[in-house]
């Protein structure tokens, strides 16, 4: 790990017990292996009318040192309530944490010192300039004042604002106030950085600024990072991802390996009369496997789905049912999310539950006839 002047923020702003020319305190203390840890953590909210909304619900979680972790989930998943609690900005009903090797609940300052945050609304004071907003964070954190002046620069120019520190923030664009926000998470070097929905609002190509900045800081500092997000491009950035479901963690792993377990390919065929092509493609494919009344046409999942394509051609063919489309894609991490919560990501009951099994489609459909 590389030295840096956050290093001094950070020592700074957690004062250790070594003696003067003690050759540790000249070393930052060492980081755990582990830089979140929680154990059946739970958030419930009481509501109106003796309701309770339980937001999180016994949450075990393991994110190591240096690692980019995405929580997954839709709105309302309990992704900001977990943020929250791992800041130490809410007090958990139930569990325990642990950030950066401090308690959440026994050592809640501590920290706050310890991580960065970038909240979904911003923080910044749209009347003062990029370099004032991060000043005044800057001395918030304790950092002296020639030390903020020269880690402001440094961070203004790590996320490539340094032209733009006169701005008033007003005039800064979407992408380039989340870059100063970032700059802001930043700058007293905390060992931890949420980032609660870093991109939502942006344009791709903003989105993929920020993430190239994220990365270079990153890499940098070697921070860990702790991002939610509702973004499956943004949750394939990162190293291991959470899908979280209703408070519940139901699927945790790197994107290769969530994919990797789901196995099958998805096929679609276009065809002139779809109802008559499923009852041939469920002959064709081996039994049990699903098939489902698509918009696009007939789909199903079937592993080495290319291959597939030229025998169902063939097969629809014998019939003289004629294939407009076909196509086979892998996997994707919206597929992962279907496979473990039963819905889509984006457009909850899009995808139609799988309405037939192959065996099941090949019978005649008496109740379909007239
Ligand atoms: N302060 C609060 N008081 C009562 N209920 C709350 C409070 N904060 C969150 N909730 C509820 O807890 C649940 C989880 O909310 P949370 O904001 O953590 O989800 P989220 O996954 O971050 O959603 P989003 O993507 O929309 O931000 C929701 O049902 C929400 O209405």
């Amino acid at each position: 790990m590389q030295a840096h002047a956050g290093d001094d923020a950070r020592t700074r702003a957690t004062p250790r017990t070594a003696g003067p020319g003690d050759a540790d305190a000249e070393r930052p203390p060492a980081r755990p292996d582990r830089a979140i840890t929680t154990r059946g953590l739970v958030k419930s909210y009481p509501g109106p009318d003796g309701t309770i909304t339980d937001a999180v619900r016994g949450l075990d979680l393991d994110v190591l040192t240096g690692e980019t972790y995405a929580f997954l989930g839709p709105n309302g998943a309990g992704k900001s309530t977990t943020l929250a609690m791992l800041c130490a900005l809410a007090r958990p009903t139930a569990g325990r944490a642990t950030v950066a090797g401090a308690d959440v609940l026994r050592s809640p300052d501590q920290v706050r010192r310890l991580v960065g945050m970038l909240f979904q609304h911003s923080a910044l004071d749209p009347d003062l300039t990029a370099e004032q907003n991060l000043h005044i964070h800057a001395r918030l954190y304790g950092l002296r004042r020639r030390h903020a002046r020269v880690r402001v620069t440094e961070m203004l120019e790590a996320v490539g604002l340094a032209d733009r520190r006169r701005a008033l923030v007003r005039t800064l664009s979407g992408g380039m106030r989340r870059r100063l926000e970032l700059a802001r998470g930043l700058l007293h070097a905390p060992e931890v950085l949420f980032l609660d929905e870093p991109t939502t609002g942006l344009d791709p190509h903003a989105r993929a600024q920020v993430w190239q900045y994220l990365r270079a800081l990153r890499d940098r500092h070697g921070s860990t990072l702790f991002v939610t997000t509702h973004y499956l491009e943004e949750a394939e950035n990162c190293d291991r991802l959470g899908i979280l479901d209703h408070g519940r963690l139901v699927a945790e792993g790197t994107p290769l390996a969530l994919k990797a377990e789901i196995g099958a390919d998805r096929l679609v065929l276009r065809t002139g009369d779809d109802v008559a092509a499923r009852q041939v493609v469920a002959r064709a494919v081996p039994p049990g496997t699903a098939l489902t009344a698509d918009p696009e046409g007939v789909s199903l999942r079937v592993p080495d789905g290319s291959a597939w394509i030229p025998r169902l051609c063939a097969a629809l063919a014998d019939q003289g049912i004629a294939v407009h489309a076909a196509s086979a894609t892998p996997p994707t991490l919206d597929d992962v999310f279907f496979h473990h919560t039963g819905r889509s990501i984006h457009t909850p009951r899009s995808h139609p539950a799988p309405d037939v099994t192959a065996a099941a489609a090949a019978e005649p459909a008496a109740e379909e006839a007239p």
